[in-house]
């Protein structure tokens, strides 16, 4: 398959301190993708670059002819403000700005398809709550329901299943397999391997480089997971970006 989303040697971080440091490589167009690593591995901030919050400090990442608007993105629950005085339903139904523009009202089509996405998550009634009164599994399943809306060609889930029971990982998982079977590309972040192992085909390992990425069962190596660890420990929070690459560019 063409490849859909290529990192070009990009290094990523806050202030010109690089947090991804030199990574190359792609993804191919319907790729299901884990991205794993220790905390501070620099999974978020890649995501955040790869949606355009972030710009690159050196490289570059190339979406071919993909429209920014075309990248559906989940960000970690605990980025959500949830004082925000906001219904679960018109925070989800943001996820249609692309087809209504930012400021534009929903009409009745709109909103019905907001009720039948909320309906999808299991968040049937849960409409007129505001957001803040949300358990963080209804505030997960509210998020999937505004990734839905958007349907999207590029799905980017960071930790979709942190902190959740089983029930609601599996039901978003089954989400998540769809959204591989229509042919979506979709990358999450992670840090359950087993659930890795057992649902993704492909798995960029990162410790603010790229230690392997490939394959998942070749990737999630006792040795590689070790390896990540130790670069990540080693890392100094405090490097200046640089030119030279420091480690070797992988691809998938
Ligand atoms: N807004 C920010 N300003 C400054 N530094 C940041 C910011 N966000 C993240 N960092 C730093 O960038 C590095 C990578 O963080 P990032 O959140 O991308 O890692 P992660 O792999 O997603 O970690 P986790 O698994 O803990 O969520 C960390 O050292 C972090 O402290």
């Amino acid at each position: 398959m063409a490849a859909r989303l290529q990192f070009r040697d990009v290094t990523l971080g806050y202030d010109r301190h690089p947090a991804v440091h030199h990574l190359s490589g792609e993804i191919a167009s319907g790729a299901l993708l884990a991205v794993v690593g220790p905390n501070g591995a620099g999974k978020s901030t890649l995501f955040r670059g790869l949606v355009g919050i972030l710009k690159p400090l050196a490289g570059s990442i190339a979406c071919g002819d993909l429209d920014v608007r075309d990248i559906a993105y989940l960000p970690q629950s605990a980025e959500i403000d949830r004082s925000f005085p906001i219904s679960v339903f018109d925070f989800t139904g943001s996820g249609l700005w692309r087809a209504t523009g930012a400021f534009g009202g929903l009409g009745r089509r709109e909103r019905r398809r907001v009720v039948e996405a909320l309906a999808a998550v299991g968040l049937n009634g849960f409409e007129n709550r505001p957001i803040g009164t949300l358990s963080g599994g209804q505030m997960q399943r509210m998020l999937f329901a505004r990734v839905l809306l958007q349907d999207a060609g590029v799905i980017v889930l960071d930790e979709p299943f942190n902190a959740i029971d089983a029930k609601t990982s599996a039901d978003l998982l089954a989400l998540v397999r769809r959204w591989h079977e229509e042919k979506r590309t979709v990358l999450a972040a992670l840090h359950d391997m087993d659930l890795v192992r057992t649902n993704f085909p492909e798995t960029l390992l990162l410790a603010r480089g790229a230690v392997a990425w490939g394959p998942t069962a070749q990737v999630l190596t006792a040795d590689n997971l070790l390896r990540a660890r130790q670069m990540c420990e080693a890392f100094d929070d405090g490097a200046a970006a640089c030119a030279a690459p420091v480690l070797p560019p992988r691809a998938a």
